[in-house]
């Protein structure tokens, strides 16, 4: 077999198994990449919410990276749920003594519940630790609002907000349209490499089963950058990947079910 690209994610667990780590993972097996993991937190989780946050310390995040990096190797790291100011601070001192540069900055807050997964103390620490050492961070829109300071209707608004994250550093940007209910049958991701402009466009799917598609998203797109794909083609994968995934939702539990990782591949008829 050939050398297989190896994947870490530094990212919360959901007992739920359809956002976080647990999402990561199955994205990163279906797109045949090595997948690790540094657990930030536990969450008590499932389709209905968000009941309790057990956040680790941060020397437990900073340790699993230690571990894996001195051993294994890393070909692109992705971040989720990091939780605390203080996870963020572990987590970016790692990836700067390791010097990895392909990594994806999932800047997770709020769960589709509700719930924070983000202290309101660490957006700062986000921008000014974090975002400097991003490859490409993938905000949905209430994030990009936060992380930009604007206010976001139009797709003008859009443009300035990914321009001004990028400010912090961030080599490219993704902002995801998912909440983003005024386009009709349509959604549309923007993507902004600090010169250009690519409106990917989708067919929305109407359905309540959408719990983890932005990590689901990040999984994908960070899998495609360590197979060494450019990065608007490995956010064109990822953006398959999640259509799909949601098309074929699972259904699952009594809330927002999970999506389906399985989809893409089976799409694609991918043997292995
Ligand atoms: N109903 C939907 N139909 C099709 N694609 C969707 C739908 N909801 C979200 N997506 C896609 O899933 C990805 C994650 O989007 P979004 O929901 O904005 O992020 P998050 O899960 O971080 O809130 C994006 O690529 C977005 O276009
Ligand atoms: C542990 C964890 N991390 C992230 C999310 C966000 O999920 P989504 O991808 O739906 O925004 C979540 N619900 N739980």
């Amino acid at each position: 077999m050939s050398r297989i690209s190896k994947v870490l994610t530094v990212a919360g667990s959901d007992s739920g198994g359809g956002a976080g780590i647990q999402a990561d993972l199955k994205t990163f097996q279906e797109l045949d990449v090595y997948g690790m993991s540094a657990i930030t937190a536990v969450t008590v989780q499932n389709t209905l919410g968000v009941t309790n946050v057990y956040p680790l310390p941060p020397e437990a995040a900073a340790e699993q990276i230690e571990a894996v990096g001195s051993d294994l190797g890393v070909d692109a790291l992705k971040t989720g749920m990091l939780f605390s100011a203080e996870i963020i601070e572990a987590v970016a001192a790692q990836i700067r003594a390791f010097g990895w540069t392909q990594v994806v900055v999932d800047p997770v807050m709020v769960a589709k519940g509700g719930a924070s997964l983000l202290q309101p103390e660490a957006v700062r620490a986000l921008r000014e630790q974090l975002l400097p050492l991003a490859f490409i961070v993938t905000p949905n829109l209430p994030e990009a609002e936060v992380l930009s300071g604007l206010s976001i209707r139009t797709m003008e608004d859009r443009r300035e907000a990914a321009k001004r994250i990028c400010a912090y550093g961030s080599r490219q940007i993704v902002i995801k349209g998912g909440h983003d209910t005024e386009n009709g049958d349509r959604v549309v991701d923007l993507y902004y490499d600090g010169s250009t402009f690519t409106e990917l466009v989708g067919r929305r799917i109407p359905t309540p089963h959408t719990h983890g598609t932005g990590c689901t998203f990040s999984a994908a797109l960070t899998a495609g950058l360590a197979k060494g794909l450019p990065a608007l083609d490995a956010v064109r994968t990822a953006r398959a990947f999640i259509q799909a995934a949601i098309e074929h939702g699972l259904e699952l539990g009594h809330g927002h079910g999970p999506t389906n990782h399985f989809a893409y591949r089976r799409l694609q008829g991918v043997s292995r």
